[in-house]
C-alpha cells in the first residue's frame, strides 16, 4: 500500500529487517517473500527501510537479489528505500538500482572495520568522500548515511575511545556524509553511555546527527533507546522480529525489535505513523519466508494490552 501523505510523526522507525535481519540468517529467503514482507511493512507505516546490502554475493548470498529488491520497494510512494554499502562498487550497483539513501558501516574500532570491510576506520572515511562525489554527480538528491559502528564497545578491540567515535562522525560529515549516526553493533551499550555518547554527537555535528542503531544483545535496547530520545534522537534503527547482526562482529545478535519500540512510543503518546495491530501482522510474511527462524518480540508474545488506545 503506497502512503501518499506521510502521517504526522514524532520519530522516525527506520525498518533494518530485510538487511540486518536477513545478513545473520543462514537461510537466504526466496526474492518473492521479502517482497511480499517488504509490502507488510509498508502497509503497517513504515516510512524508511533498509532493504538490502549491495555486497559481494560470495560473502552474503543472502543479498545477492539486492537490486531487484530495491527496484519492486522503490514502487512505494513516500517510503524511503536504503541500502547499505561498503564501497564505492556497491555504491555504484545501489544507485543504478534506484535507491533513495546510501547507508555505510564505518566502524570506530579498528579490529571490527578491518573484519568487516577489510579497510581501516580512515580508508573508510575516504571511501565516504567517493561516494559523495559520485552521489553528487549521477544522484545528488539521494541521501548518505555513515553510521559509526562498535560505537559502544567492540568484541574484538574492547573499548572503544569516545574521542575516536566522535571524531569519527565528524571525519564522515566533511567527507559528504548527510548524517551520521551511533550503532552499538555488540549490545554493550547503557543508557548512561547512550546519553553521554548522543550529547556529544549532537554537539559536535548538530543536525548531521542521525540515528540510534541498538542491538537487545544484553536486553537494553529498549533503554537505550529512550535514553537517545531524552538526547533528542528521532530516528531508531530496528527489526521485525528481532533478527540482526553483523556476521563481522563476534557475539552480536538482533536489534532492537520494531514491535517492541512502536509499542513503547506508541504507549508514551510518541506518535510513530506505525499500525500496531499492522506491525504484529507483518510477522506472518517474515516467518513463512524463514520457516523455523525465531522471531522476538515481548509485545507480539504478550498482546497488546486490554483496550489499548494510544494517548494523544
Ligand atoms: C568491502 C568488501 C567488498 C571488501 O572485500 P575485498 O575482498 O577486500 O574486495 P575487493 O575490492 O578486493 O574485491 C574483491 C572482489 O569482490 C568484488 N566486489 C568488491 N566490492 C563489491 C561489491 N560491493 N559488490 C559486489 N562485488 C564486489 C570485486 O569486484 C572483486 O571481484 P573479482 O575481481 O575478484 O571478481 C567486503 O569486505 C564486504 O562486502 N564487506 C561487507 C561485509 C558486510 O556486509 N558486513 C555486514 C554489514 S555491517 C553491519 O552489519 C553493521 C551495521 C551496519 O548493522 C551497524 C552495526 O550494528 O554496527
Amino acid at each position: 500500500m503506497a502512503h501518499d501523505a506521510p502521517n504526522p510523526t514524532d520519530v522516525l522507525i527506520s525498518e533494518v529487517g530485510p538487511r540486518d535481519g536477513l545478513q545473520s540468517v543462514k537461510a537466504t529467503m526466496p526474492t518473492a517473500d521479502k517482497l511480499r514482507w517488504i509490502d507488510a511493512l509498508v502497509a503497517a507505516g513504515l516510512r524508511e527501510i533498509e532493504v538490502a546490502s549491495f555486497v559481494p554475493a560470495r560473502l552474503l548470498p543472502q543479498m545477492a537479489d539486492a537490486a531487484e529488491v530495491v527496484a519492486h520497494a522503490v514502487r512505494h510512494a513516500g517510503v524511503t528505500v536504503m541500502a547499505l554499502v561498503p564501497n564505492l562498487r556497491g555504491a555504484e550497483a545501489a544507485l543504478r538500482a534506484g535507491v533513495h539513501k546510501l547507508t555505510m558501516p564505518v566502524s570506530a574500532s579498528r579490529a571490527h572495520s578491518l573484519a568487516n570491510v577489510r579497510k581501516t576506520p580512515e580508508d573508510m572515511v575516504e571511501e565516504v568522500r567517493a561516494i559523495a562525489q559520485l552521489r553528487d554527480a549521477i544522484a545528488p538528491g539521494v541521501k548518505l548515511e555513515a553510521g559509526i559502528s562498535t560505537a559502544f564497545g567492540c568484541t574484538l578491540q574492547g573499548l572503544v575511545p569516545e574521542d575516536d567515535v566522535i571524531r569519527l562522525a565528524a571525519m564522515c560529515v566533511a567527507a559528504g556524509a548527510d548524517e551520521s549516526g551511533l550503532s552499538d553493533t555488540v549490545g554493550y551499550a547503557n543508557p548512561a553511555q547512550v546519553r553521554r555518547l548522543f550529547r556529544r554527537l549532537r554537539s559536535e555535528i548538530g543536525s548531521h546527527a542521525g540515528a540510534a542503531h541498538m542491538h537487545n544483545t544484553r536486553g537494553l535496547g529498549l533503554a537505550n533507546c529512550l535514553a537517545a530520545w531524552d538526547e533528542g534522537v528521532r530516528t531508531f534503527d530496528s527489526s521485525l522480529g528481532g533478527l540482526g547482526g553483523c556476521p563481522y562482529a563476534p557475539g552480536a545478535s538482533g536489534n532492537v525489535v520494531t514491535e517492541d519500540l512502536v509499542f513503547m512510543f506508541e504507549a508514551m503518546g510518541v506518535r510513530t505513523g506505525i499500525s500496531l495491530e499492522n506491525i504484529i501482522a507483518a510477522r506472518t510474511p517474515l516467518a513463512a519466508g524463514l520457516p523455523g527462524e525465531p522471531l522476538y518480540g515481548m509485545t507480539p508474545d504478550a498482546g497488546l494490552p486490554k483496550g489499548f488506545t494510544p494517548p494523544r
